[in-house]
C-alpha cells in the first residue's frame, strides 16, 4: 500500500469494524462499527485501526480525520470475551519465549494508537456515550478531544487485573495537568462525567448531544482541511515532538523542519490571501 492508489483502494475495501466514509472536501469520518457489542475491541478491530490510518497517512487528499462510535456508546474497550479466549492468549515452550511472545502481542496493540499520532493528519475524536478502557487509550492519541453531554470516561484497566498498557498511562499525564487526578482515575477506576471531563483539560468542548457533537467535530476539521496541509502537517509533527522533548531540542527540530517546509508555495499563497484579507477558506492549496 505504498502508493496513494494503493491506499484509497484499501479504504473503499472496507473494514468489518471500522466505516470510513468521506465527510466534507479532504475530510474523512471513520466509525468505530460494531454497535450491537458497544463497539467492543475485539481482534480484527486491532488490526484494521493500523491498516485503516496507514492508508489514511498514505491518501493525500485525505487532510483531517474525525472518529466516532456508531450506536448508543462510542466504546465498551477492549473485548472482554475475546480477551480471555484469544487476545492475549500466548504460545511458547518456556516461560522466556512466552513472555517475549506476548511483548510483541502488547506491541502490537499499542501500535493500533500509536498510528493515530503517527498520522500527520489532525484527527479530532468524538465521544458520546461511555468511553471505557482501551477507549480512553484511544481518545489519548487524538489531537482534539470533544464529547456530548452523557460522555463518560473510565480508566478501568485496574478493575480487569492489568496496567493499562496501550497510551493511558503514558498519555494521559501529558493531557490532563493534575498528576493527583490521573493516579485517582488510574488506581480507582472512577467514571468521570463530561463536565469533569472539560474542567480537567481531557476533552476541550462538551456539546448537548450526539448530533452536535458530530457537526462541530466535523466543521472545526472541515476548518482544518481547508489550510496549508503543509502548514498543518508540520504543526502535528512539531507540537507531537515538543510534548516528548526539551524546549532547545524542540526548537532545534523546528528549524530543521521549516528550512525546507518554509520554502512551501503555500507560504506565498497563504501570505498574499492574508494581505487581501481573504480567509484560508477558498484558497487553494496542492495535497501533500
Ligand atoms: C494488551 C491489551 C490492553 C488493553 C486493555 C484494555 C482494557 C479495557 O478496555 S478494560 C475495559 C473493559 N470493558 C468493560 O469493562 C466495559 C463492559 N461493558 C459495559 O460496562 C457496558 O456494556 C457499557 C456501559 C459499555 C454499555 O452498557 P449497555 O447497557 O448499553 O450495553 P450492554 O447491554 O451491557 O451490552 C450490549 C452488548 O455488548 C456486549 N459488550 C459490552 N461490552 C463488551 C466488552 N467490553 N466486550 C465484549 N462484549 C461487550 C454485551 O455483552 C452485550 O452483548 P449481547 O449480550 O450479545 O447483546
Amino acid at each position: 500500500m505504498a502508493t496513494q492508489a494503493g491506499a484509497q483502494e484499501r479504504l473503499r475495501q472496507g473494514f468489518e469494524t471500522l466505516q470510513v466514509r468521506p465527510e466534507k472536501e479532504h475530510v474523512l469520518h471513520v466509525q468505530l462499527h460494531r454497535p450491537d457489542k458497544r463497539n467492543a475491541m475485539n481482534g480484527a478491530f486491532w488490526r484494521e485501526m493500523v491498516e485503516c490510518f496507514q492508508a489514511i497517512t498514505q491518501d493525500s487528499s485525505c487532510r483531517a480525520v474525525v472518529i466516532s462510535g456508531a450506536g448508543r456508546v462510542f466504546t465498551a474497550g477492549i473485548d472482554l470475551v475475546e480477551m480471555g479466549s484469544e487476545l492475549l492468549m500466548v504460545e511458547g515452550e518456556d516461560p522466556a519465549r512466552k513472555a517475549w511472545n506476548l511483548r510483541r502481542k502488547i506491541c502490537a496493540f499499542q501500535e493500533s494508537f500509536s498510528v493515530l499520532e503517527k498520522c500527520p493528519k489532525p484527527v479530532i475524536v468524538a465521544v458520546h456515550g461511555a468511553c471505557v478502557g482501551a477507549g480512553v487509550d484511544l481518545i489519548c492519541a487524538c489531537d482534539i478531544r470533544y464529547c456530548s453531554q452523557d460522555a463518560w470516561f473510565q480508566v478501568k484497566e485496574v478493575d480487569i487485573g492489568l496496567a493499562a498498557d496501550v497510551g493511558t498511562l503514558q498519555r494521559l499525564p501529558k493531557i490532563v495537568g493534575s498528576q493527583s487526578l490521573v493516579n485517582e482515575l488510574a488506581f480507582t477506576a472512577r467514571k468521570m462525567m463530561a463536565p469533569e471531563a472539560q474542567s480537567c483539560g481531557l476533552v476541550s468542548r462538551v456539546f448537548p448531544d450526539k448530533d452536535s457533537l458530530l457537526q462541530a467535530a466535523i466543521a472545526v476539521a472541515e476548518a482544518i482541511a481547508a489550510r496549508s496541509p503543509v502548514a498543518v502537517q508540520g504543526t502535528k509533527e512539531n507540537l507531537i515532538y515538543a510534548r516528548d522533548h526539551s524546549v532547545p531540542e524542540s526548537l532545534r527540530y523546528m528549524a530543521a523542519w521549516n528550512m525546507g517546509m518554509l520554502q512551501s508555495q503555500d507560504v506565498v499563497t497563504a501570505a498574499q490571501a492574508a494581505m487581501d484579507r481573504k480567509g484560508p477558506e477558498g484558497v487553494p492549496f496542492s495535497n501533500l
